[in-house]
């Protein structure tokens, strides 16, 4: 078992409505709290949704000022893998979705928010929104992710040490 994962089984246990939703693990490009060049999403259990304000910063640019397309990719495609938790089930992104429908603005607040609209055997298909807070969607995705043992992750290597260049 690869050991970034050796505690997995235990974060699926059920997580109360409202609840902050722990990171896949501590180097996650999206929520890892201990990757510096990830984006450090906090989401949360909201009924059978999972919810996250996130701010794009300059680590992330593509244009000048805007998030880089596959920034905003990585932030929903993360997102999609909270729904996990709720599901209970380790499963992998299999096909990603993204409508790109406004700039999204470094340094400025957005609501998102994702859920399974179906469940059907091995496929999860999920779909997800980011808006202004309050306001318009800058962008939408739909996923197809499929469920796999916990053993499909031994293939990859453990994290090598940071490297901030
Ligand atoms: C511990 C958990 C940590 C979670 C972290 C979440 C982080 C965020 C999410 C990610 O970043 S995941 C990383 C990116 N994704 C990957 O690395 C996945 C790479 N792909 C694979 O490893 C394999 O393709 C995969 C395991 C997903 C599937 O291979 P399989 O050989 O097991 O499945 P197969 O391709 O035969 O498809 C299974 C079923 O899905 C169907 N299917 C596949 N692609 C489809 C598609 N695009 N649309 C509709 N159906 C599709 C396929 O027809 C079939 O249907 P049936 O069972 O009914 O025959």
């Amino acid at each position: 078992m690869n050991s970034i994962l050796g505690n997995w089984a235990e974060k699926f246990r059920p997580h109360p409505d409202g609840t902050q939703l722990p990171p896949h693990h501590g180097h996650c490009l999206g929520c890892g709290p201990d990757n510096p060049h990830g984006h450090h999403l906090v989401v949360q259990r909201r009924g059978e949704e999972v919810h996250a304000v996130h701010r794009f910063s300059e680590r992330h640019m593509g244009a000048p000022g805007i998030a880089h397309g596959g920034a905003v990719a990585t932030v929903l495609d993360d997102l999609f893998g909270f729904l996990l938790y709720l599901t209970g089930t380790p499963a992998v992104t299999r096909q990603l979705e993204v409508r790109y429908d406004a700039p999204v603005i470094l340094g400025t607040s957005y609501e998102l928010a994702a859920r399974v609209v179906r469940d059907d055997g091995r496929k999860l298909f999920v779909e997800a929104e980011m808006s202004e807070v309050g306001g318009t969607t800058v962008a939408t995705a739909s996923a197809l992710f499929l469920k796999v043992d916990i053993a499909h992750f031994d293939r990859g290597a453990p994290p090598a040490p940071v490297d901030l260049d």
